[in-house]
């Protein structure tokens, strides 16, 4: 982790988000009044339809872009571009993986690139190869591997960095449906290890389920926002057989029906 960064939350005040400075359509934003305070060492979902301005959100809180109204804050701190305590995790891994570069070189990449020594280099690509289970496979390249291995490296890569937050969109949507199963399992196994923040954005409520501590839900754009937050007060690792985990489904389900 970054040394001069000291964890904290990430809190979004009164956000709104348009791409079109036109002012001809009816309601140009994306997103208006999204307020939201990710807490320290949180796993949080933004959950919602298609479109309705996940990938937007994340990006804001990446200071990949600028909210056009609201503040967005680490702690204290105004969030106005992006910074190595943040890392994102995307859905499509073989366009962030170096196809030129094998498995170790792609996860020791930004290792190398802040100066650090061979062998502290290798210890530390050793560990996170071996947490995402893609010991053994350390010399092929990009193109030698599934998707999910793909996926792996790229999570590897982004661990090997130790960023305080992940920013995660949809990063397990492109893949099949055991790998994806495997994956959350792992993620939720590296986040209990690693004590990281984590936003994970996904449209899939038994995934939000099986991941989140709180799940905030989206409303349909335009003028989305963040209406209703639920704590998922389930123990991990969670399973989708129990009760209380369909209780909970049906209730996040049925709020999507209504429309709400
Ligand atoms: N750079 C951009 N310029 C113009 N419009 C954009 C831009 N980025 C996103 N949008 C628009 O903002 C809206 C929300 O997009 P976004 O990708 O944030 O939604 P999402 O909820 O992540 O969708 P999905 O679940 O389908 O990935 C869409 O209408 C999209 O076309």
């Amino acid at each position: 982790m970054p040394e001069s960064f000291i964890p904290c939350p990430i809190r979004i005040e009164k956000v709104g988000k348009t791409f079109d400075n036109s002012l001809q359509a009816e309601s140009p934003y994306i997103l208006r009044g999204v307020d939201l305070v990710v807490n320290t060492g949180e796993f949080f979902i933004l959950l919602g339809p298609s479109g309705c301005g996940k990938s937007t959100l994340l990006n804001l809180i990446a200071g990949f872009i600028n909210p056009s109204e609201g503040i967005l804050r680490l702690g204290e701190q105004k969030i106005e571009k992006h910074g190595k305590e943040r890392a994102m995790v995307f859905q499509n891994a073989e366009s962030s993986l170096f196809p030129w570069l094998s498995v170790r070189e792609n996860v020791e990449f930004g290792l190398r690139m802040k100066g650090i020594p061979h062998k502290e280099r290798q210890r530390i690509s050793d560990q996170y190869i071996g947490m995402v289970g893609l010991t053994g496979h350390e010399h092929k390249f990009p193109q030698e591997l599934s998707g999910g291995m793909k996926q792996r490296v790229q999570l590897a890569r982004v661990l090997a960095n130790d960023p305080a937050i992940l920013l995660m969109d949809e990063p397990f949507g492109a893949l099949d449906a055991m790998t994806r199963r495997s994956m959350q399992k792992e993620l939720v196994r590296i986040w209990q290890q690693t004590v990281k923040t984590i936003v994970f954005v996904t449209h899939d409520i038994q995934e939000a389920l099986l991941l989140g501590q709180r799940i905030g839900i989206m409303s349909l754009g335009p003028n989305s926002r963040i209406t209703d937050i639920y704590d998922v007060p389930l123990a991990y690792p969670r399973d989708v057989t129990k009760p209380q985990f369909n209780e909970l489904y049906e209730i996040i389900e049925h709020h999507f029906e209504e429309g709400a």
